[in-house]
């Protein structure tokens, strides 16, 4: 990148944010052909990592050049508010707008446990330098704010000094970390809780919720977060893959699951409850596969899920439609029924709007919502963090795409912190959903490499 030219946009900025007395975004792209996102992050182990598809999507981010964080039920709003200001006057040069990466925490009522306090309610980070591999391959960003107090000159040339660090080999991690201890909730007392569920379900208090287990491992050494997001990667079939650090800590996943994506207004989704394990042979697999297409229990549970959505949709958009009936999704050791949803946005609406609308559905909350939340914090037992919240990217032409941040893992320098959850309807047999959050623990664990002594 050259300072130059990274000076003119800045100045440019300089001048906008001088003349309306407030911050002004300014971007700069280039083409990046020889830089791979995967292979930065594993060098890095530190920024945003993600790679979605449909639309495929891989981003690298490097450092932070603003940060919009907020807290409480509204957080989304202020986000949205906060970041359209900021870009309102953006300086672009080149074809890619700002883009504004970060996540939040499912449950902003529940107190916050230690290990996750560097993760706001919300959190959202412009990189300093963000990569990104599309159809239209790799362009690399230069993304910067100035103020009408900043010196565009002493930016560029710390945007320059923060683009050689991108090219720092990478740091040696100490050999594999052993685990000292794993402390976990015993099987029969999850299954007590899931009991009582279905208590308050037979009851008609509740009729779904979504109980989830919290598996923490001591260790020994801190876990290379980018050989696990590489060992994701090889393994990651129909998952959307991301990993966000925050203090020293790091959130990653490989969920099957996209909470809302929004490309020029046209918003995609899909309702994604019921699950089934995937057999070792194809022949059995396509029987289990059957199996849960035809099972009314799990169609009960995923239609909850499709009318939710629906409903929860149907303020802000036009044109929604949703598929008839449930596909498979099959992931390595799971598979589940999904059905696809699109609409379009109404104009004066937006993707956070969407998600605000939208989170928790009932895949990873229950219904009603707020009984089902009170339940969760009352019987869970532990802080999800940013287990189960929407975690993903917004730019400032409104475009953007939302996670739903399952099948993850909290890595902190001694500690790693699993979860994974099942929706409890009625009919649920608390023995079959232990064994549901088993496989969906698997995949994880099983690139986590984590063998106890
Ligand atoms: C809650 C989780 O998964 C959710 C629950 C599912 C179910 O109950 O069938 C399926 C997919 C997800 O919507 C999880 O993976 O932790």
């Amino acid at each position: 990148m050259n300072e130059a030219a990274l000076l003119s946009v800045f100045e440019a900025a300089h001048q906008l944010a001088l003349k309306h007395q407030r911050p002004v975004v300014a971007v700069s792209s280039r083409p990046a052909p020889n830089l791979d996102p995967l292979v930065l992050y594993e060098t890095h182990r530190q920024g945003f990592f993600w790679c979605a598809h449909s639309p495929g999507l891989a981003l690298f981010g490097l450092g932070c050049a603003w940060q919009i964080e907020a807290t409480g039920p509204q957080r989304l709003a202020e986000v949205n508010r906060h970041w359209f200001a900021l870009c309102a006057d953006a300086v672009i040069d080149g074809a890619h707008p700002p883009l504004l990466l970060g996540g939040m925490r499912f449950d902003t009522q529940q107190p916050c446990a230690p290990h996750w306090a560097p993760f706001a309610d919300a959190s959202f980070h412009l990189a300093q330098w963000l990569l990104s591999e599309d159809r239209d391959g790799r362009w690399l960003r230069c993304q910067c704010v100035v103020e009408p107090g900043s010196d565009p000159a002493a930016l560029a040339r710390a945007s320059v000094a923060a683009h050689q660090q991108l090219f720092a080999s990478p740091r040696s991690l100490a050999s594999h970390p052993e685990v000292i201890e794993r402390t976990a909730l015993p099987a029969p007392q999850w299954q007590a809780k899931v009991a009582n569920a279905l208590q308050a379900i037979d009851s008609g208090e509740l009729s779904k919720v979504v109980l989830a287990r919290h598996i923490e491992y001591q260790l020994d050494a801190a876990l290379d977060s980018g050989a696990v997001m590489r060992r994701l990667h090889e393994r990651r079939n129909s998952s959307h893959l991301f990993a966000l650090h925050r203090a020293g800590s790091c959130f990653m996943g490989a969920t099957p699951e996209r909470l809302l994506s929004c490309r020029e207004g046209h918003l995609s989704t899909h309702a994604l409850a019921g699950s089934a394990r995937r057999a070792p042979t194809s022949e059995e697999d396509q029987q289990v596969g059957a199996g849960l297409l035809a099972d009314p229990k799990e169609l009960h549970e995923h239609q909850l899920v499709v009318q939710t959505i629906l409903q929860g949709l149907s303020g802000i958009v036009s044109d929604l439609q949703a598929a008839t009936r449930p596909e498979l999704l099959k992931l390595a050791t799971v598979q589940h029924l999904s059905s696809p949803i699109s609409a379009r946005l109404v104009e004066g609406c937006s993707l956070l709007d969407g998600i605000q609308a939208l989170h928790p559905t009932p895949a990873v909350g229950g219904l009603p919502a707020a009984t089902a939340m009170a339940f969760i914090r009352r019987h869970e037992g532990f802080d999800r963090g940013w287990y189960a919240a929407p975690v993903g990217w917004l730019d400032a032409r409104g475009n953007g795409d939302f996670l739903v941040a399952l099948r993850s893992a909290l890595m902190t320098p001694l500690h790693c912190h699993l979860f994974a959850g099942c929706g409890i309807v009625q009919g649920s047999r608390p023995a079959d959903e232990y064994e549901e959050t088993q496989i969906k623990l698997a995949s994880m664990e099983q690139a986590l490499h984590l063998a106890p002594r």
